[in-house]
């Protein structure tokens, strides 16, 4: 997979695409990381890339130029998905990053200061991805959130087993608990199942917990999800046990 990002601080992504499984699925050949300088497609003197909102108001405005400019000259003969990070655009899921990971090529585009000029909306990008209902300074860090979580399911990037199948939201679920040695610190012990070496019962017990935790934390979750008649009768147990308590 390729990834262009279009960005007016490139710097920013120094560090998160140096390091850990960014780097990792770099060094593998899984995927090409490149950022663009928006600016280095201004097409005036002073390489100015916003300006004041018609109509006036405070806060300054992505002007469109650099923007067409800059996507024009990297999706030269391809015609990629153009992702712009955007508070007002598609909240962000695990879904979409599933999505996203099966395409060969991907461009994001950062918006920064008060916005962008309308037109970028209209007529540049193929998606808008909000990372949460809140407002970030600039699109950079909602970029590097959607793309570290694209890179590491593609393929060979985790390593042999793809861990990431049984990841809270691929399922469909929140994961598991997970715990590892020592079996006992400070008195506080791991459930003595996974010391039982009893695999089948391991798998029941992490399944169970697996639909727990999503009851309690993420009851939305189960809405449409589809429950075996196992995950049925346990469901309605601790439904039956939280009445009770
Ligand atoms: C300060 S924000 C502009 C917010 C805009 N005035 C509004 O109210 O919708 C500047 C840029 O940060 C990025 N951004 C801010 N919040 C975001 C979010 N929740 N998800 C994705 N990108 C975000 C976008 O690229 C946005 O253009």
């Amino acid at each position: 997979m390729n990834i262009t990002v279009l960005s007016l601080f490139p710097p920013m992504f120094d560090g998160v695409f140096g390091q850990s499984i960014l780097k990792k699925a770099q060094d593998k050949g899984a995927v090409t990381l490149q950022v663009v300088d928006i600016r280095d497609y201004a097409d005036n003197k002073h390489k100015q890339v916003d300006d004041y909102p018609y109509g006036g108001s405070a806060g300054m405005v992505l002007k469109p130029e650099p923007m067409f400019n800059a996507v024009e000259a990297i999706t030269k003969g391809k015609q990629p998905r153009i992702i712009l990070m955007c508070p007002q655009g598609e909240r962000y899921t695990q879904q979409k990053a599933e999505e996203l990971a099966k395409e060969e090529e991907l461009v994001f585009l950062c918006g920064h200061y008060e916005g962008y000029d309308e037109r970028i909306r209209e007529h540049l990008v193929t998606d808008e991805i909000s990372i949460g209902d809140f407002v970030l300074t600039g699109g950079e860090l909602g970029a590097m959130t959607v793309i570290d979580s694209v890179v590491r399911l593609l393929p060979g990037v985790l390593g042999q087993e793809a861990s990431h199948v049984h990841d809270s939201f691929s399922t469909g679920l929140l994961e598991h608990p997970h715990y590892t040695r020592p079996a006992d610190f400070r008195g506080m012990k791991v459930p003595d199942i996974l010391l039982s070496g009893h695999h089948a019962k391991i798998e029941q017990w992490r399944d169970e917990q697996s639909l727990k935790r999503t009851y309690e934390r993420r009851p939305d979750l189960l809405v449409d999800y589809p429950l075996t008649k196992e995950q049925s009768a346990f469901l309605q147990t601790l439904q039956r046990e939280k009445l009770d308590s």
